[in-house]
């Protein structure tokens, strides 16, 4: 498996933000979102590191943290993702969290590991990411309690987009729903206020941690 950087932090996104969380994060990606913060992972001349997943389980088991984000990149095209999932889950104490771009099928995954100790963070990508139109649809009915749909935003016509989104597939219902400002692209006070004017219930603001703690261009936290 291609990794461009493993390391420990507080996850500064998700269902689990602001707990510790060790982090492997994958080379390269099937979309090219305009605002993308870790682009330099998705260079085809990007350095990696070739570890297989017994490899990433014993770095994990050496950290001593129990929450683990498989990001990237695009996590989901790496051809052992599963193997590696599995062999993560098989021990006792540790929870996986995968960030997915929502252009990738996610119901091998989800099917295959239904317990609570995965969980799925999908983006939809809206119309300022110039990606929307590789979003896979089909992913909204795989989609379970313990997962996210995140809508990173960054203008009032995405937020519109993400409106109607949510109320199509009522995706409150059937799982987590964050809305994300493009980091420094949209005051979060607008989304608030759009929130706010179309009483989105269940619906969660929630700005990325790690860019307000560290620089926003740092690597590695
Ligand atoms: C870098 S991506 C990697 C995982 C996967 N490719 C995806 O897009 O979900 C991880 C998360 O960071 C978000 N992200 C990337 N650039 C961002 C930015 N400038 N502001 C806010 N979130 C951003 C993505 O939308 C995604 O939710
Ligand atoms: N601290 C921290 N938390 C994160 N949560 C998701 C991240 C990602 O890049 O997917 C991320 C990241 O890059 N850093
Ligand atoms: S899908 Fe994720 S990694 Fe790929 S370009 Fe978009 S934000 Fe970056
Ligand atoms: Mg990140």
């Amino acid at each position: 498996m291609k990794v461009v950087e493993k390391f420990i932090s507080i996850n500064g996104e998700g269902r689990r933000a602001g707990e510790l969380a060790v982090f492997i994060r994958f080379k390269g990606c099937n979309l090219n979102c305009s605002y993308c913060d870790t682009k330099w992972a998705n260079e085809p001349a990007c350095d990696y590191e070739e570890l297989s997943p017994d490899d990433i389980c014993e770095y994990v088991s050496e950290t001593g943290i129990k929450n683990v984000t498989l990001t990237g990149g695009e996590p989901l095209l790496q051809k052992d993702i599963r193997s590696l999932v599995e062999k993560l889950l098989n021990k006792s104490d540790i929870r996986v969290e995968i960030e997915t771009n929502g252009a990738v099928d996610i119901a091998p995954l989800a099917n295959a590991f239904s317990k609570e100790k995965l969980s799925l963070t999908m983006d939809y990508k809206l119309p300022s990411s110039g990606c929307e139109e590789k979003m896979l649809l089909s992913n909204m009915e795989a989609l379970r309690k313990q997962d996210t749909v995140k809508f990173v935003s960054g203008s009032v016509k995405d937020l519109e987009c993400a409106e109607k989104i949510i109320g199509k597939f009522h995706l409150t219902e059937r799982c987590q729903v964050f809305i994300s400002p493009v980091f420094g692209s949209i005051e979060p006070v607008e989304i608030v206020n759009f929130m706010t004017s179309k009483r989105m219930n269940d619906v969660r603001l929630q700005i990325q941690m790690h860019k307000v703690i560290w620089d926003p261009e740092e690597r590695g936290v």
